[in-house]
């Protein structure tokens, strides 16, 4: 299998505003070192071609079947989601999906960071679970190329969702 490389980005940085606080207080708010969370589902109209070849939403639902399927035999990634609400990670994530690709989809799951603190979450298990979704887009027989372009913009969520 072809395994394409995750492309970790550089931290983006809050930078220093002359607008009032959201807590009310005025004045410059001085640059910080803070990172904000990135958008989740940040949408990519231009895929909506992708979306197709992924079978549209109920492509996507069925993708995610089949993608917890394979997440719940693993060794590796099992004590991850084997406690979780399974059934609101497939939505999501579906959603998320959708919304990433260009379709008609509402994401109302919560941002990337947020989602994996309670968790501590490695490179390894990162790469992980790509392969399984990989795997799962293969087995569903998505176009290798739709594959890739979809990989291509959850690369960047990687620097939300590692943090050990
Ligand atoms: C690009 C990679 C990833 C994406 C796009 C992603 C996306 C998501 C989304 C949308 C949710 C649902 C959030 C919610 O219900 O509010 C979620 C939950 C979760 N993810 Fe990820 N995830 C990624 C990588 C990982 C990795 C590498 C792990 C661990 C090895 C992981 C473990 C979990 C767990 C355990 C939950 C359930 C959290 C809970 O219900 O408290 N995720 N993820």
């Amino acid at each position: 299998m072809c395994v394409v490389p995750i492309v970790a980005l550089a931290l983006v940085q809050t930078a220093g505003s002359a607008e009032p606080r959201a807590d009310g207080a005025h004045g410059v708010v001085a640059a910080s070192t803070t990172t904000q969370a990135a958008d989740p589902a940040p949408a990519h109209p231009e895929l909506r071609a992708v979306f197709e070849a992924f079978g549209g939403k109920p492509g996507l639902d069925a993708l995610m079947e089949d993608f917890m399927v394979l997440l719940l035999a693993d060794e590796q990634l099992n004590p991850f989601f084997a406690y979780v609400d399974q059934a609101a990670v497939k939505k999501h994530l579906a959603d998320q999906f959708c919304v990433i690709l260009g379709g008609d989809c509402t994401y109302t799951g919560r941002d990337m960071r947020e989602a994996h603190a309670l968790f501590e979450i490695r490179e390894a298990e990162f790469n992980r679970l790509v392969e399984l979704l990989q795997a799962a887009m293969e087995r569903r027989g998505v176009p290798f190329a739709a594959q890739n372009r979809l990989l291509a913009v959850l690369a960047p969520m990687q620097r939300d969702v590692v943090n050990k």
